[in-house]
């Protein structure tokens, strides 16, 4: 929280833009940024996060709100940058994280987004969804569940028979264990037959597909803030095809921004939106648990079960740039976080 140095409201408005502020692969210098913000947000995500997330409309409002966006330069110290209020960061390196963790010892009036414990959460798709597990979220109405789910860590050939044992039902969908930002943890295939189990590739795991009319809900999380949205998902997966079908199937990526289904004309009972209390009992329970406030949900309705809910990924830090009206949300989050540094600051907490 800059105390000192502070730049009102109307004198930002009537300021005219610095372009180096509208180009997000050229941030403002340190210094010159901290000296006009009252709050300084210290940035080391991955060139592709920096494109898609610190886009102009964002460092405009931003900068409007006094809020800037340092570039942090990972192989200097911590301490000789900034300084900051607020550190954003994905970046899955054990280098990275002992560096910013060794960092918040000395400076814990910093807040980091997330810890990176908590994020390494997320890192792995059996524990992401642990947590989900066991959540009670279940009421009269509705269920939010996770698909039954099995890791297999080597030995493909013994596949078939740990399925078969777990009780699992065909067809699976295979998933890499780990996520780590590589298009290849997002290499995800279809299992249809017992027999093609040995040719998957561990370490990864095998969740059961379920029908949920080809619709998925994103579900974004930012602080207090959820907002959802529709993406085209796989198509359900009938008796025919099971029948038909044998072999794996490597799955196109589906469910990114491109398959927005949000203006698609859809039968109703498929598009639907989850029931906004269910949605904040459960981002309120996550964000809790998990102990981050930057992630998202992905989550389908099975099909022909209008009200049992499945969470099958969640991730940190997701797309929020394809996230409509992202700019405002999130800079209110960061401002809300400087307010109540700023409140800390004033009862000498
Ligand atoms: O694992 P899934 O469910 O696919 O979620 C992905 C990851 O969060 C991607 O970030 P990362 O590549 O850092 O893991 C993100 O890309 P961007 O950060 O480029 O936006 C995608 O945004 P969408 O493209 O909006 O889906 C988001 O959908
Ligand atoms: N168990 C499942 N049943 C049906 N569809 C699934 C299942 N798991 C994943 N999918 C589909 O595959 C997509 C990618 O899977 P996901 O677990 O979200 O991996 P990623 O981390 O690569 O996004 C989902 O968005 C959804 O469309
Ligand atoms: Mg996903
Ligand atoms: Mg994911």
């Amino acid at each position: 929280m800059r105390l000192h140095g502070d730049v009102s409201d109307d004198e930002e408005e009537g300021a005219v833009m610095d372009p180096a502020l509208l180009s997000p692969s050229s941030p403002p210098a340190g210094a010159a940024a901290a000296a006009a913000s009252r709050l300084v947000v210290g940035y080391a995500l991955t060139k592709k996060k920096v494109k898609s997330f610190l886009q102009p409309k964002l460092l405009l409002l931003a900068r409007k709100k006094g809020i800037s966006f340092i570039s942090i330069d990972e192989t200097h110290p911590l301490s000789e940058q900034g300084p900051f209020d607020i550190i954003l960061h994905k970046k899955t390196s054990k280098e990275w994280q002992r560096f910013l963790e060794d960092y918040h010892e000395v400076h814990p009036e910093v807040t980091v987004l997330d810890p990176p414990n908590a994020i390494e959460h997320l890192n792995n798709r059996q524990s992401m969804l642990e947590e989900v597990a066991d959540l009670n979220l279940s009421s009269f109405y509705e269920e939010v569940c996770t698909p039954r789910q099995l890791v297999i860590m080597k030995d493909p050939s013994s596949i078939p028979t740990a399925v078969a044992m777990a009780g699992l039902t065909l067809p699976l969908v295979a998933k890499p264990l780990v996520v780590d930002g590589t298009s290849k943890s997002h290499e995800l295939s279809l299992a249809y037959d017992e027999a093609s189990l040995p040719m998957l590739d561990p370490p990864l795991v095998l969740q059961e597909f379920v029908n949920h009319g080809g619709i998925l809900f994103k579900v974004y999380i930012i602080g207090e803030a959820i907002q959802v949205v529709r993406r085209f998902s796989l198509p359900d997966v009938n008796t025919y095809d099971l029948l038909n079908n044998v072999g794996i199937y490597r799955l196109p990526r589906v469910s990114c921004a491109a398959a927005s289904a949000d203006h698609a004309d859809l039968d109703p009972r498929i598009a639907e939106l989850p029931p906004r209390p269910l949605l904040e009992k459960l981002g309120r329970e996550l964000r809790g648990r998990l102990g981050l406030r930057l992630f998202n949900i992905d989550m389908i309705r099975e099909l022909g079960a209008n009200d049992r809910y499945y969470i099958i990924d969640i991730n940190y830090f997701p797309g929020y740039g394809k996230m409509p009206g992202y700019e405002h949300i999130f800079t209110d989050f960061l401002q809300s976080l400087g307010q109540n540094k700023y409140q800390r600051c004033l009862s000498g907490g």
